[in-house]
């Protein structure tokens, strides 16, 4: 163990062992995350210290063994697909397998819109791995836009047949995790026609490839979209189809009927799998970005680099703007483990009601995940690569073990829903809400009040270090945003503007209103979760010195939101800052100790610099020599080199 390692968890002045079980849930879900990993890393098939040496084909094969042993595990523990054993395996291989569609998106969709009939027929085969499938909506041409949809499903009368058709280029499926090679099966969002008319997206299932020899069927064209910056493991895919006839019993009817149509009550179930997803990304955002903070942290205690006083190198740890660059992301990680947990709950309570036949509130969870979904995975991809610059040039290695998980975290930003189209649905949902404020759900109860102008009573740095008072300051910030938006959309359409272009002309302004209301939200959660909370009162008083800094660092990053709604003023902004440089102090001596109690094992961090020894230079030395380029003393392009180094200018 690294000396300056094992000093900073001498010096701190909490239990560990306590914010660990804090944050699993308890100190049974701890134990069994740990087991559960132990079955994964103590294999070597999910080995990755030669990840960048291999190639892209490689890379694809091994994602296979992976998803084999995967499998093989999950049927010997009984580990069934949609469990939360399975969630946390998944997670700990922490990078998406080919088959992670089919789990994810195949499956859930069938659960969510199939008949009762049609899981009877379906769940079985995909449950037992006997068909495998993803989940092909987005298209060349159309990913946001669902009713743009080109591709066609027209029911035919005669033979009680759907057939399937991608009328252009435009129309092919393209993006789908697993289509390229791996999914033999596919659940295609398409426009359903029957007698003529259109009647919006709908999704059906389509065999793709043979079960025997997995060879493409006739009408089917389909590969590997390419190379992309992650998901690497992963083939997504192009499909083309070419009237391609399906079964009538292949649509999935739970809310709709295609012969002699029958609507679904709310078309918009339709769009559930991507709901759930969203919902699972705020977690996901939560366990990146302590991933990255872990690795970031311990490498700043252990790296000493120049002088704060002459004759004396300090870790980096030491230096106030290597923690005003790290801690704030410890303490983003943890708010938005608070805020994963509500989505969760928030959601499997809507499932329950949607199950139960009550549509209603599916646009109330649409509107508050979307916004969450795009709030968090924006603001842990910033966050990571804070964490990654801050690692100097160790952090550009691939042994710093940043990129790995990076590179599919990025695409959080796109995939499950581009951020700004996520932004703008939920808000939209937020302005009908601030239009009838009656109607608002306990996350917007705050626009029931009327609007009044508060000015934030806060003398001294201690008031900065209140939970409601800092609750109070988001919420006016979110409320000034959204009224002075309302006023512009009220005036636009007052001017003639109809109400789409309106929203069009007011759409910066709509974006800042909604980040302003999310972190409103998340800043409110995160408090009363821990005020929720049993803890000793070592533990809370870190626990209140992380959230107290996400506000008050929240505060000082958006100043400019604080004094133009008139809450606060520029000395109450300086109060803030001079809060956080003693909140950074007061932290300092814990920073190794709470990311330890993110208790990622090293095989999950693969971290040359954020291993839990902090022994980092052995480890990258070692890690340099893995280089293919260093198999021998001297390279076998040695010629070329010999050719320029004897050739004349
Ligand atoms: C730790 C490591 C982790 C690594 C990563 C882990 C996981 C990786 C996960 C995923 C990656 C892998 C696979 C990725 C898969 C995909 O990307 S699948 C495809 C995703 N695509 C989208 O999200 C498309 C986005 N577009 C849309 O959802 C719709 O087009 C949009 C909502 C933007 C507009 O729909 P439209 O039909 O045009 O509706 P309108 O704008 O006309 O009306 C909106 C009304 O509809 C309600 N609504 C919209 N969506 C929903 C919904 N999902 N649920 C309920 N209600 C919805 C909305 O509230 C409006 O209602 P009102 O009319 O206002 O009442
Ligand atoms: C790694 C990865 C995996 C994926 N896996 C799948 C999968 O398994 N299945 C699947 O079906 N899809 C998948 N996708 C596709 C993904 O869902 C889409 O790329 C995503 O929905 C964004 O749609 P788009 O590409 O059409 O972006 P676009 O919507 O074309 O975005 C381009 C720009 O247009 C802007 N824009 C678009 N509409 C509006 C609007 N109304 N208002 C303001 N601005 C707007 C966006 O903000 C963005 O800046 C995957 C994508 C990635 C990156």
């Amino acid at each position: 163990m690294d000396a300056p390692l094992l000093k900073e968890r001498e010096r701190a002045t909490f239990n560990v062992t306590e914010l660990i079980h804090l944050l699993n849930g308890s100190e049974e879900e701890t134990k069994r995350r740990k087991e559960l990993e132990s079955w994964l890393y103590n294999n070597p098939v999910f080995r990755q210290d030669d990840r960048y040496q291999i190639s892209r084909e490689e890379v694809y094969e091994r994602g296979l063994q992976k998803t084999r042993e995967l499998v093989n595990l999950c049927r010997r523990k009984n580990i069934k697909f949609d469990s939360l054993d399975f969630a946390r395996l998944n997670i700990s291989t922490l990078e998406e397998l080919p088959f992670f569609l089919h789990v994810i998106m195949f499956i859930p969709t069938i659960r969510g819109q199939g008949t009762e009939e049609q899981k009877r027929k379906w769940l079985p085969l995909a449950e037992d791995l006997k068909i495998l499938g993803t989940y092909a909506q987005t298209e060349l041409g159309h990913g946001t836009f669902l009713r743009g949809l080109e591709t066609k499903a027209t029911y035919d009368v005669s033979s009680r047949e759907f057939i399937v058709n991608s009328p252009t280029i435009t129309s092919m499926k393209w993006w789908p995790g697993g289509l390229g090679k791996t999914c033999n099966y596919a659940v295609i969002a398409a426009q359903l026609y029957t007698k003529g008319k259109c009647y919006g997206i709908h999704m059906f299932i389509v065999q793709l490839r043979s079960l025997e020899d997995h060879k493409p069927l006739p009408g089917v064209t389909i590969g590997d979209i390419g190379n992309k910056y992650g998901f690497h493991t992963v083939d997504n895919g192009f499909l083309r189809l070419d009237n391609v006839r399906i079964p009538y019993e292949n649509m999935l009817m739970r809310y709709a009927k295609a012969c002699d149509y029958i609507p679904p009550v709310n078309p918009k179930i339709n769009y559930g799998t991507m709901t759930s997803i969203r919902v699972d990304l705020v977690k996901d955002a939560s366990v990146i970005l302590a991933a990255a903070s872990t690795i970031a942290i311990r490498y700043s205690a252990v790296r000493h680099q120049t002088e704060i006083r002459p004759g004396e190198e300090p870790p980096v740890l030491d230096y106030i703007t290597q923690q005003f660059k790290l801690f704030p992301q410890i303490a983003t990680a943890i708010a938005f483990h608070f805020a994963g947990d509500y989505m969760h709950r928030i959601y499997d309570k809507v499932q329950s009601e949607i199950f139960d036949g009550h549509l209603s509130a599916i646009t109330e969870l649409h509107g508050i995940s979307a916004g969450l979904k795009a709030f968090t995975t924006d603001t842990s991809i910033a966050g990571v690569e804070i964490c990654r610059r801050a690692c100097g040039g160790h952090g550009y290695s691939n042994a710093s073990g940043f990129q790995r998980f990076y590179e599919n975290w990025l695409g959080s930003a796109t995939y499950e829903g581009e951020n700004t189209v996520m932004y703008l649905q939920a808000a939209r949902y937020l302005f009908k809400c601030y239009d009838n404020p009656k109607e608002a759900p306990e996350t917007m109860s705050y626009l029931r009040y009327p609007q009044n102008k508060m000015e934030w009573n806060v003398k001294s740095a201690d008031d900065v270090s209140n939970y409601a008072t800092l609750i109070t300051a988001f919420e006016q910030r979110a409320l000034s945003k959204i009224s002075s938006t309302a006023k512009k959309l009220k005036n636009l359409t007052h001017y003639g503007m109809n109400r789409n272009d309106a929203w069009n002309a007011a759409s910066v302004d709509i974006l800042h209103s909604i980040k302003a209301h999310c972190h409103y939200f998340i800043v409110k959660n995160y408090m009363q979760s821990l005020n929720h909370l049993k803890m000793s009162s070592p533990l809370r008083q870190v626990m209140t010195a992380v959230a107290l800094l996400y506000a008050n660092y929240g505060i000082d990053e958006h100043a400019g939101d604080f004094l133009e709604s008139g809450f606060m003023n520029g000395k109450q902004i300086n109060l803030v800052r001079a809060k956080i440089l003693q909140l950074l102090k007061e932290i300092r001596v814990n920073a190794v100790a709470i990311v330890d109690s993110f208790d990622f094992d090293d095989r999950f961090l693969r971290s040359a610099l954020g291993a839990y020894d902090g022994n980092v230079y052995n480890r990258l030395f070692k890690w340099a020599k893995l280089s293919p380029l260093n198999k021998t003393e001297v390279h076998s392009s040695y010629k070329y080199l010999r050719r320029i180094l004897q050739s004349k200018l």
